[in-house]
C-alpha cells in the first residue's frame, strides 16, 4: 500500500541549556494511505509535536519527513504553504473559524486562498454527511461547540487532502458529540479513502482507529493495529 507519511529518525527539541526539552527523540514512522491512526500518550509526551512535524508546522533539528513522497522541510516557504493547503487538512482544538463569514464560506476558505474553485458536489456531500445543511448560511457564533467542530472538520476535508491531522478534536465536546465526530471521520475515511491522524488522550476514541501509536517521553513505545 502507498505510504502517505514517512518519518525517519526525527529529532525535535525546544529551548536551550537547562530549559531544553527533547520532545521527539529519533522517531521513525510510516503511515499507509487510507488508515485511521490515533496517537496517544501522557501530557507532554510529544503527541502534538509529532503531529506538527508531520504537518510541516515545526521543523525538526534532525531527520526527514515525507508527505506523499515530498520531503517537507526541503521545500521553500511558499512551496510549503501550497503543499499544506493542497495535501493536508488540519483540525485543532481551537477551530480557527472566521466569525465574519458563514459556514459555507468557512468551509471553502482554504481553496479560496489557493485560488481554486471548490468542487460544489463534493462540498455539499461533506456538508450533508456532517449534518450541516440547515446551517450552511449561519454565522459561526450562531453555532454550538459541536457544530463549530463539524465545520472545522468539513473545512479540513473539503479540499480533498491526502492527509488529515487532528489535535484533540473532541477535547471540548461531550461524549455523545465526541462519538459522533469519530463516526463521521470514519465514514469520511472509508468513503474517500483518506488518511487520518488524530491525537487524543481518550482511550475509547483511540481504540476506534485502525492503528494506535503510543508515545512516551518523545519515543514511540507502542504501535498497535486494531
Ligand atoms: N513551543 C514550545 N516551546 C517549548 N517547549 C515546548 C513547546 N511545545 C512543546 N514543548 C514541550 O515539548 C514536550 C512535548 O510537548 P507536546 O505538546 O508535543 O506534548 P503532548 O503529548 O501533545 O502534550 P498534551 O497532551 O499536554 O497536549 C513538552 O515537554 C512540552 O512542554
Amino acid at each position: 500500500m502507498e505510504k502517505v507519511v514517512t518519518i525517519t529518525d526525527v529529532f525535535k527539541s525546544y529551548g536551550e541549556n537547562e530549559a531544553k526539552v527533547e520532545a521527539l527523540k529519533n522517531v521513525s514512522l510510516d503511515i499507509e494511505q487510507g488508515t485511521f491512526v490515533t496517537i496517544v500518550g501522557k501530557s507532554g509526551s510529544g503527541k502534538s509535536t509529532l503531529l506538527h512535524v508531520m504537518g510541516g508546522l515545526e521543523k525538526p533539528q534532525k531527520g526527514e519527513v515525507l508527505v506523499d513522497g515530498i520531503s517537507l522541510y526541503h521545500l521553500k516557504e511558499d512551496e510549503m504553504t501550497i503543499l499544506r493547503r493542497r495535501k493536508i487538512g488540519f483540525v485543532f482544538q481551537f477551530f480557527n473559524l472566521i466569525p465574519s463569514q458563514n459556514v459555507y464560506e468557512n468551509i471553502i476558505l482554504p481553496m479560496c486562498l489557493d485560488g481554486r474553485k471548490e468542487d460544489k458536489e463534493y462540498v455539499e456531500d461533506i456538508i450533508s454527511m456532517l449534518g450541516l445543511q440547515e446551517k450552511k448560511l449561519a454565522y459561526i457564533d450562531e453555532l454550538s461547540g459541536g457544530q463549530q467542530q463539524r465545520v472545522a472538520i468539513a473545512r479540513a476535508l473539503a479540499s480533498k487532502p491526502s492527509l488529515i491531522l487532528l489535535d484533540e478534536p473532541t477535547g471540548n465536546l461531550d461524549s455523545q458529540n465526541s462519538e459522533e465526530v469519530m463516526d463521521l471521520l470514519k465514514l469520511s475515511q472509508r468513503k474517500y479513502n483518506q488518511t487520518i491522524v488524530m491525537v487524543t488522550h481518550d482511550a475509547m476514541m483511540a481504540n476506534k482507529a485502525d492503528r494506535v501509536i503510543t508515545i512516551e517521553d518523545g519515543q514511540i513505545v507502542g504501535d498497535q493495529h486494531v
